[in-house]
């Protein structure tokens, strides 16, 4: 992977004052295709944003160069203030895994492992005592309603309790931002709104920032902002009209 280049590029905007994570210019191309370019985006601690856009604009890879799982080929990222393109692939691997959560349209649960040991397995991860770490995965399990489904695994569960159980992983390390690619794009409406009920009030208790991508309005309706993303650029929504 190429490394971002550690200031912007003329004519991109310098970071919002104050943002927790901010990009800037950022260019993605896949052989021929352009996927991001010239992409800005900032979010503030404890916002919750919605990315929108049609298939294809944009998004995923958006969001996949925010969490600094790809690399942008040019552009810069910051992260409370410290350029991503700087770290080594290491360091911005303990920065996913300590500041980061993820959740993703099908769970992405371990099938071995119980619910409850598949919410405690990002702070063993991270050197946490397994007690602690039992002991915070069954108290988030209970803070998403889903308790019941403790001991079991995830193929035994529900589509609606598996997206349960991974928010309860994204946020039970104190993330400080979570990525959310399409969180509800296989649930029914019913339980899509509870997982993002779940989702936004547990992210806003935690002053956790939640970058959410979805094509579905009533999703984005749970955000603070909006944001468009459209041929690799992104636009907040209020001025995209
Ligand atoms: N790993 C990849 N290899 C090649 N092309 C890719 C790759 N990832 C994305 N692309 C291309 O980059 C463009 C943007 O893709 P991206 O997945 O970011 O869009 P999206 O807005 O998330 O789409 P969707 O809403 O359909 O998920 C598309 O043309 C896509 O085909």
């Amino acid at each position: 992977m190429s490394a971002a280049s550690p200031s912007p590029p003329a004519g991109t905007a310098p970071a919002p004052a104050g943002s927790l994570l901010a990009a800037a210019g950022l260019r993605k191309t896949y052989g021929r295709t352009t996927a991001l370019d010239g992409a800005d985006f900032s979010i503030h601690a404890g916002e919750v944003v919605a990315v929108m856009g049609p298939s294809g604009s944009g998004k995923s890879t958006l969001l996949h160069c925010l969490a600094g799982v790809v690399r942008p080929d040019s552009g810069t990222l910051t992260y409370q203030g410290t350029p991503l393109g700087d770290l080594s692939d290491q360091r911005l691997s303990a920065l996913r895994r300590t500041e980061f959560g993820f959740v993703f349209q099908f769970g992405r649960l371990v099938p071995e492992l119980t619910c409850a040991e598949n919410v405690a397995l990002p702070l063993r991860l991270n050197g946490v005592r397994r007690r602690t770490a039992e002991a915070a995965a069954t108290a988030w399990l209970e803070r998403l309603e889903v308790d019941d489904v403790h001991d079991k695994r995830p193929g035994e569960v529900s589509g609606g309790q598996g997206q349960r159980v991974a928010v309860a992983r994204a946020l039970v390390t104190g993330a400080r931002v979570v990525f959310a690619d399409e969180p509800t794009g296989a649930l029914d409406s019913l339980n899509g709104e509870r997982v993002m009920e779940l989702l936004t009030e547990s992210a806003r208790a935690a002053g956790t920032a939640v970058v959410l991508v979805t094509h579905e309005n009533r999703v984005a309706a749970y955000s603070d902002r909006e944001v468009v993303v459209r041929d690799g650029r992104c636009r907040d929504m209020e001025r995209y009209v």
